[in-house]
């Protein structure tokens, strides 16, 4: 694979429709994410963070521009084929954690690997390591409602992690969580991030957690712009 060019945005162009009013949110937008890299991609409320981020999951689409992943340009996936693609390719953890209330934590980390096909014994004990890796691994049979807000997102990252994709999208992992809290998930993170070699986006308004970053990208006015970690960190 291409290590520069692992994810790549082509002039990326979103507006939204609102009564006469056209509101453009991302103007012919570039990026090049290499494999492996954490970026954290800062913006005010309104910037268009999310909206990025529904793009490269191929969750919405652009008015124009591209978006590859891998290699694969997700405008020439048709619907099913990009649900399959982000099955298989994209872990989310989501600032709400979303796990299903009506699973266990052992069997939404699950899900992910049994939506790709794979069911076995060997899968079974993978959600499990997951689940150890988080320092959930005792708490496999509870189901999220017994589970503390920092709990609940460490099982979120396990079952954003487990099913190996090739790219992390986080979006205000921390938003919900007390200070303290948000530091331990976002070490967690970060260190799973980094030791099963994965890619990640991680939106966030939090400028403190410029820190995990390999690079730091605003966006402003539709744009993507490069900030200086250092230039961050003294702020
Ligand atoms: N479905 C939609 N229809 C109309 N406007 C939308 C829609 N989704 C987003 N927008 C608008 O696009 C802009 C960007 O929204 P987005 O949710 O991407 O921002 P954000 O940076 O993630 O904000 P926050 O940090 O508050 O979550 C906002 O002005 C929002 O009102």
């Amino acid at each position: 694979m291409d290590k520069e060019g692992h994810i790549k945005l082509n002039k990326l162009t979103k507006s939204y429709q609102e009564g006469v009013k056209t509101r453009a949110v991302l103007d012919e937008m570039d990026l090049s994410v290499k494999e492996g890299e954490l970026i954290v991609l800062l913006g005010r409320s309104g910037s268009g963070k999310s909206t990025l981020l529904n793009l490269v999951s191929g969750i919405d689409k652009p008015d124009s521009g591209e978006v590859v992943i891998g290699g694969t340009d997700l405008a020439k996936l048709n619907e099913k084929d990009r649900t399959l693609f982000r099955r298989k390719n994209i872990g989310f953890v989501f600032q709400s954690f979303n796990l299903i209330s009506t699973l266990t934590a052992h069997e939404n980390v699950l899900l992910p690997l049994k939506l790709k096909g794979a069911n076995d014994e060997e899968t079974l004990s993978k959600a499990q390591r997951f689940l150890d890796e988080v320092g959930l691994g005792d708490r496999g049979d509870s189901y999220p409602d017994r589970l503390s807000g920092g709990e609940q997102q460490r099982v979120a990252i396990a079952r954003a992690l487990a099913h190996e994709p090739m790219l992390i999208l986080a979006d205000e992992p921390t938003g919900n969580l007390d200070y303290e809290t948000g530091k331990t998930i976002l070490d967690i993170l970060k260190n799973l991030v980094r030791k099963n070699g994965r890619t990640i986006i991680l939106a966030t308004h939090d400028r403190d957690i410029c820190k995990i970053a390999d690079r730091v990208l605003e966006i402003r006015g539709g744009k993507l712009s490069e900030i200086s970690i250092t230039e961050e960190a003294i702020q």
